[in-house]
């Protein structure tokens, strides 16, 4: 699978597992996802462009490096992609925001859209998109054809959870767009969701079931 980043840090496997559980509270499903995020925003910004510019130390001049070019967006799939989005905020604090509202269909499983809300200049701005599951994939086609449309510099799609299925899909629509994924799950069942998976990641994070 090209294209497909699999962050097998400990924490990160270690997070996971503690969030699949099915007795884990919303309370700690929360949190975990959110140090989780944080950990996946280490890893996605990893190749972001630098550039040196000339500080003052109290000592003496020197030149230094600094994250270079216009503000990155991160792109939260709603509502889910909130869960990670506030993880990522915290350690990319200057990053811009957009919203794109998609629910699946319950009965065909495609991605309908409610909801679309980008900054400006996106032409010039790499994009990160951000859901925690990459179940069919139709969520992420959809909310990545939506974006292509506004020419970014980049985009990326960071997730916790992905499938061969997702993998397949996306990879297929949008070859150009890398996945991060914390685990690659065995299959989706006959309702959509990914097995072994931890089911409804809104319901989780919210607390609406
Ligand atoms: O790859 P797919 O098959 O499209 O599934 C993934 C989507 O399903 C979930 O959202 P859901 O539609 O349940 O909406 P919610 O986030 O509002 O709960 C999840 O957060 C993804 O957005
Ligand atoms: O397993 C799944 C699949 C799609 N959406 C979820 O929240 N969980």
């Amino acid at each position: 699978m090209s294209n497909v980043h699999l962050v097998d840090h400990p924490l990160v496997q270690h997070k996971l597992t503690l969030m699949r559980r099915k007795d884990a509270s919303t309370n700690s499903f929360r949190r975990l996802l959110n140090e989780l995020s944080m950990l996946m925003a280490y890893e996605v910004t990893r190749d972001m462009p630098m550039q040196d510019i000339e500080i003052e130390t109290p000592l003496e001049t020197m030149t230094s490096r600094v994250i270079d070019g216009k503000k990155l967006v991160l792109v939260s799939i709603l509502r889910a992609g909130n869960g990670i989005l506030e993880g990522m905020l915290s350690v990319v604090p200057g990053a811009r925001v957009g919203h794109i509202g998609l629910y699946r269909d319950p009965k065909t499983l495609t991605a309908v859209e409610y909801y679309f809300k980008m900054p400006g200049e996106m032409q010039d701005r790499d994009i990160i998109v951000v859901d925690p599951m990459l179940a069919t994939g139709n969520s992420a086609v959809a909310a990545v054809e939506r974006l292509k449309e506004l020419a970014p510099k980049s985009i990326k799609f960071v997730c916790l959870l992905a499938c061969p299925e997702g993998i397949k899909t996306l990879q297929t629509a949008h070859p150009d767009v890398p996945i991060y994924t914390a685990a690659i799950d065995r299959e989706l069942n006959s309702h959509g969701y990914i097995l072994p998976g931890l089911g409804d990641a809104g319901d989780r994070i919210f607390g609406t079931k």
